[in-house]
């Protein structure tokens, strides 16, 4: 989706003062280059006439360097003014990526939403500062060229003017065509960073498959559109390059011809006619100028469409909650009230869902993969509203609370939980900056990941990830978990792990996970009957709707779904 210029010129208006100054210099330094052919005259005259030159030569002179000067200090200004426009746009993005409400990041590949950030703000940069300056600054020197071309014969002006309204026509079908063509190529280039962002994502499972060259293929098949696209700009660029060199020789050979006639009638001086030609080559600076301008903006404009599609996705922007939760209350309840919730394009997966967590018991979620556990996890931090019925925390309804308010209460560990980039410390710190030595120290004790960090050199100042300690999948969550006790939240929300765990490892969960009942609402997603022996209460979903409500007795004796889970889903072990 291209963009307009209008937008195109929204990025460089806070920028407006040095881009005139710039502007202002760049026509000094054009009109130094305007008064040289004059300049150059006199000299051919004082050659001519045997008046003296020194003062003329000097002057050309001088007109040199100052244009040399102007043009470097122009050229530095508006370089950097460009990276303050590509700066601005990135930051600008960034802000608004990593705030998109969710249902916005499930509709759109991540690689995609990064090449808008990399690559079509890289393409804005020139377009918005140089591309305009070129534009202005080639439509004013041409203007003023032609008005002291106009002063040395009208005739020949008319002669310069029929060529280059022949190229202005060209270039008017050939520009926006370039725009489009550019459009096109970032929308490919966007599909490529999709393609390697979700196959380098799960790169284990390519490899494991031997999935090389299928994704090779599907990589390949959109870096060859962006080949594509790219040489339909090519062949565009190629046409405006060749145009605007003929004019110039065109405009040339035309004025050397009817200037020659012009000459040999004696109509016009020698001088008159090489000082005329002179700026007949002048020309071709701002011509160039004018078409590079263009050309730049054209690009830029078609990767403008992709950066405001950001900035027309929607983000979570609450400003004020309608109302506030007091802090330091106890454990807050949780209800569900006929919640009903579909995600787009698909069946209900949550069709009138209703049940009470008291403040400060644990509750098990069981049901058969689909059923909407997870769902209900998103539905509670606010990730997706309901499309009908209420989420209440602490007897308010969420949606009348600000994400950020609701968020803050609660304390969510993944089953996949992810690391995140830093130190074991700042992980663990993630939330809960002004967490103490001792709480560190415990809560690293209850998730029995002492013993690991005593393990390495640098212990808590050990990166995560690739330069440092690789955690497996159960020690990722259990650091999930200290990060989330370090939280000290009102709620803890805990998808478990469905990998086994050993003994210790599940025994230390467990008393995690209790110690912070004390302390906390907690709703877990149980994949184990260590867990839903000891919790309060145990929901069965099925399908989107609760199937039955009750403790692992009673459901054992009357709900023959959860009979069939606790013996296959919730554990192996328990057969044993
Ligand atoms: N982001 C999403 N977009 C579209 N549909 C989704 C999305 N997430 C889940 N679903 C669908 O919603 C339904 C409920 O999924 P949900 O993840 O809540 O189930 P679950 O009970 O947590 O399953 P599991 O135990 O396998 O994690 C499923 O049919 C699933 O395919």
């Amino acid at each position: 989706m291209p963009g307009s210029l209008g937008t195109l010129l929204s990025y460089a208006r806070p920028h407006r003062p040095v881009l005139l100054s710039t502007l202002a210099l760049t026509l000094l330094a054009s009109a130094c280059g305007l008064a040289q052919p004059l300049v150059a005259q006199d000299v051919l005259t004082a050659l001519g006439t045997g008046a003296g030159v020194a003062g003329p030569i000097a002057m050309l002179a001088g007109l040199l360097l100052a244009g040399a000067a102007l043009t470097g200090a122009t050229s530095w200004l508006q370089q950097r003014t460009s990276e303050s426009v590509v700066r601005d746009v990135r930051k600008g993005l960034v802000f608004r990526l990593i705030r998109l409400r969710v249902p916005e990041l499930d509709r759109r590949p991540p690689g995609d939403l990064i090449a808008r950030v990399t690559s079509d703000s890289t393409l804005l940069q020139s377009a918005a500062t140089e591309g305009l300056i070129m534009v202005v600054n080639g439509a004013l020197t041409l203007v003023g060229a032609i008005v002291l071309m106009g002063t040395l014969h009208l005739g020949l002006l008319g002669v310069t003017l029929l060529v280059l309204l022949g190229v202005a026509a060209v270039l008017t079908l050939v520009l926006p065509r370039i725009r489009q063509a550019v459009a096109r190529a970032q929308e490919s280039v966007g599909a490529i960073g999709a393609t390697l962002d979700r196959t380098l994502g799960a790169a284990r499972t390519v490899k494991a498959n031997g999935a090389e060259d299928r994704e090779t293929a599907l990589a390949e098949g959109a870096v060859d559109e962006a080949y594509r696209a790219g040489l339909v700009g090519a062949r565009y660029a190629a046409i405006v390059s060749v145009v605007s060199g003929a004019s110039i020789q065109g405009a040339f050979l035309a004025v050397l011809g009817f200037g020659g006639m012009l000459v040999a009638s004696g109509g016009l001086s020698v001088a008159a006619l090489i000082a005329f030609l002179l700026y007949v080559f002048f020309l071709a600076g701002p011509i160039a100028s004018l078409i590079g301008g263009a050309s730049k903006m054209q690009q830029g404009l078609g990767a403008v469409g992709r950066i405001e599609e950001v900035r027309d996705m929607p983000i979570e922007d609450d400003v004020a909650a309608l109302v506030a939760l007091p802090d330091g209350v106890p454990p807050p309840a949780i209800e569900l009230r006929d919640v009903r919730f579909s995600y787009p394009g698909r069946d209900p997966a949550l069709k009138g869902v209703s049940f009470v967590v008291p403040g400060g018991t644990q509750t098990a979620l069981v049901g058969l993969s689909g059923a909407g556990k997870t769902t209900m996890f998103a539905l509670l931090q606010r990730f997706y509203d309901p499309s009908d019925g209420m989420v209440l925390l602490a007897g308010q309804d969420v949606s009348t609370l600000t994400r950020a308010e609701v968020r803050r209460r609660i304390a969510y560990v993944e089953q996949d939980a992810p690391a995140m980039a830093g130190t074991i410390r700042e992980n663990l710190l993630y939330a809960a900056p002004d967490a103490g030595p001792d709480d560190i120290a415990e809560a690293l004790r209850v998730t029995c990941l002492d013993q690991l960090v005593d393990g390495l050199a640098d212990g808590l100042d050990t990166p995560v990830g690739p330069r440092g300690v690789t955690l497996s999948g159960g020690e990722r969550q259990r650091l999930a978990i200290a990060r989330a006790l370090l939280r000290k939240p009102q709620v803890l929300l805990l998808d478990e792990a469905t990998a086994q765990l050993d003994a210790r490892n599940e025994q230390a969960l467990r008393d995690a996970v209790t110690q912070a009942a004390q302390r906390c609402t907690v709703i877990l997603i149980a994949h184990r009957l260590s867990t839903v022996t000891e919790v309060d209460q145990i929901v069965v979903l099925e399908h989107g709707i609760v199937r039955a409500r009750g403790t692992h007795r009673s459901l054992v004796d009357d709900d023959e779904l959860y009979r069939e889970l606790a013996s296959t889903q919730l554990l192996a072990d328990a057969m044993e």
